[in-house]
């Protein structure tokens, strides 16, 4: 029997953030592997016109938790939705549930962030180091909490190139920074917020470390860990390969790269490609829970869920990889044929910006308002851009995250822990694993039917006839003008066409010989 599954079972765990990425496969795999788990309590804000029963029922529905309710049929009894804004002061959460809560919890895993890169520094403060800070608070009044799980990214210290499983000080305290938020207006924030940042590229990678700061100040005796994961993809394993449901990190790239949108992008080939499955971040998460309410280390110990020193991977052959499976499972309806060229330099990323993104738009545009529709492919397209250049600091730097907690977590495990739990990268075979997870985008994202192959074939087939066309097009014109405006080039159209016509005169009086 696993250990780690038989911790959980009976306990109250509470959850932040559940009804995201990270939150849903983390729920899904503490129901399939510990049915006797007591409750998750999750906190859930109403949403989209959802309230939050039907944001639960909705979760609940979805493919990912198929398996779970053939192991646990009482799965939707075990959830306990409660109704809470982390924006707001002690959540929004009533005397009720705060009651409740306060007095059940067993184990805490804070996932809530906002993981936009163009936050206010306002909302993300509020989000990723103020609600942390109360989250810690309402811990510290838990009398049967055993741990409390924090999870940050591995891209809080991104301004590092070497990062070990500590904490490093940002130079403002957080609390500082979390008084000034009270008394400065936007316009202030705004003109401030670079120099806060500093060499990180936003400001969720900023509060993000900020965050990890008020974990290590503000926990008290509290047993605390803290989990930061590199760039999480889609599911490696569990519950079953290649399950993605947000566009997040590279799900959406894979999206504009299969549809045609994305044909060039500033990245260095061969940096490290730092992307991890969720189930193994899962994984890891839960045995952390386990490790640091049994085994109460005396200090708060981080452990990075990376993979590039275990097993890295570069961009050059994941973009490959993607290409690759690309052509032989295409998206429906692409715009251009899929292609991924690397530029390396401004230059060269601004010119096939021009000539193969925004051009092939606006004529696309063009024939849109001939054919009396609404243009919207440039406006698309430069949204589609302006998203790149948010992602592109992370594409052409490489960083090297230490392992040691992680490896020495993965020793404590029993045999069967270690495979019921797996977070060992090492084992993870990329090209099967990028195969998949293409696929994965494919059905659970863009909801496509594998049926639809042949048709999406076709559909390929004649961008390309209409790609060679125009290209033809193309020359021919600008030839046509180069022709009508100098002397030279029409002397070498000239020697061309003569040339053209004396080699098959040739061959046509040789082969009326032969006969
Ligand atoms: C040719 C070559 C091809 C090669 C082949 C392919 C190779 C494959 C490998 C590829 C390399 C992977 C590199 C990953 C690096 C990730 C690093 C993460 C590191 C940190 C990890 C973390 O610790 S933390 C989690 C990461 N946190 C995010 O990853 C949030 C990002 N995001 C936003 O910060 C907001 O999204 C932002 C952008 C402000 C827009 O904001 P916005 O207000 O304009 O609007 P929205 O967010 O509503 O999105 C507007 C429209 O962009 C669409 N879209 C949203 N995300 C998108 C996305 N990633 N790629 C595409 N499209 C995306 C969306 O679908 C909408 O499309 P539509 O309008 O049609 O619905
Ligand atoms: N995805 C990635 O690549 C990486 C993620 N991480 C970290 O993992 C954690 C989870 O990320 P991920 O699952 O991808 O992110 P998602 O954006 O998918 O999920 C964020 C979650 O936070 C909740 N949330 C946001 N604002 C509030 C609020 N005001 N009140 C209540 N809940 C709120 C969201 O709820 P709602 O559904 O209502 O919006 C959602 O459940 C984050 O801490 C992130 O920093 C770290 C490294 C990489």
């Amino acid at each position: 029997m696993s250990m780690i599954a038989a911790f959980y079972s009976n306990k109250s765990v509470l959850i932040t953030g559940a009804t995201g990425f990270l939150g849903k496969v983390l729920m899904e795999k503490l129901f399939r592997t510990s049915p006797h788990l007591k409750v998750i309590y999750i906190l859930v804000r109403p949403k989209s016109g959802q309230t939050l029963q039907e944001r639960v029922f909705q979760i609940l529905n979805s493919k990912l938790f198929e398996k779970v309710k053939e192991v646990c049929p009482n799965v939707h009894e075990k959830i306990r939705p409660i109704s809470a804004d982390l924006n707001q002061r002690d959540f929004a959460i009533s005397k009720e549930d705060m009651q409740e809560l306060l007095s059940c919890t067993n184990i805490i895993f804070h996932c809530a962030a906002t993981v936009r890169f163009d936050a206010h520094l306002r909302e993300a403060v509020q989000l990723n180091v103020i609600a942390t800070q109360q989250l810690l608070l309402m811990a510290s009044q838990m009398p049967k909490l055993e741990a409390f799980i924090h999870i940050s990214t591995a891209f809080s210290n991104c301004n590092l190139s070497h990062i070990d499983e500590v904490i490093y000080p940002c130079p403002v305290e957080p609390r500082k920074i979390i008084d000034s938020m009270e008394w400065l207006d936007d316009s202030i924030i705004d003109e401030i917020t670079p120099k806060l940042i500093g060499d990180r590229p936003n400001t969720y990678t900023y509060t993000k470390a900020l965050g990890e700061m008020v974990v290590q100040q503000e926990s008290g005796n509290l047993n605390v860990a803290i989990v930061r994961p590199s760039i999480v993809g889609a599911t490696w394993q569990e519950p079953f390969p290649g399950w993605v449901d947000n566009l997040n990190g590279p799900s959406g790239l894979i999206i504009a790269a299969g549809k045609g949108f994305l044909r060039s992008i500033k990245a260095t080939p061969m940096a490290v490609a730092d992307l991890i499955p969720v189930d193994t971040v899962v994984n890891l998460t839960i045995a952390v829970g386990w490790y640091t309410a049994v085994h109460r280390p005396k200090s708060t110990l981080i452990y990075h869920s990376t993979s590039g020193n275990l097993n890295p991977c570069n961009w050059y052959k994941m973009g490959l990889q993607v290409l690759a499976t690309i052509e032989k499972i295409p998206f429906e309806s692409a715009f251009r044929r899929p292609n991924a060229d690397f530029t390396t330099n401004n230059f060269t990323t601004q010119y096939w910006n021009a000539v193969s993104h925004r051009a092939p738009a606006i004529i696309y545009d063009f024939y849109l308002r001939l054919t009396g529709r609404k243009p919207r492919m440039l406006k698309l397209m430069n949204r589609l851009l302006r998203t790149i250049s948010m992602l592109e600091y992370f594409i052409n730097h490489s960083w090297e995250w230490s392992t040691n907690n992680t490896e020495m977590l993965l020793s404590e495990l029993s045999p069967e822990d270690q495979r019921v739990f797996n977070f060992d990268v090492r084992q993870l075979n990329w090209l099967e694993y990028i195969e998949n997870y293409v696929l994965g985008v494919k059905k659970y994202l863009l909801k496509e039917d594998l049926a639809g192959i042949p048709k999406a074939k076709q559909h390929l087939k004649r961008l390309r006839n209409i790609h060679y066309l125009f290209n033809t097009a193309l020359f021919l014109i600008v030839w046509r003008l180069l022709i009508a405006r100098s002397q030279m080039a029409r002397n070498i159209w000239f020697f061309i066409v003569s040339f053209c016509y004396k080699f098959i005169s040739y061959f046509r009086a040789s082969s009326t010989l032969k006969v």
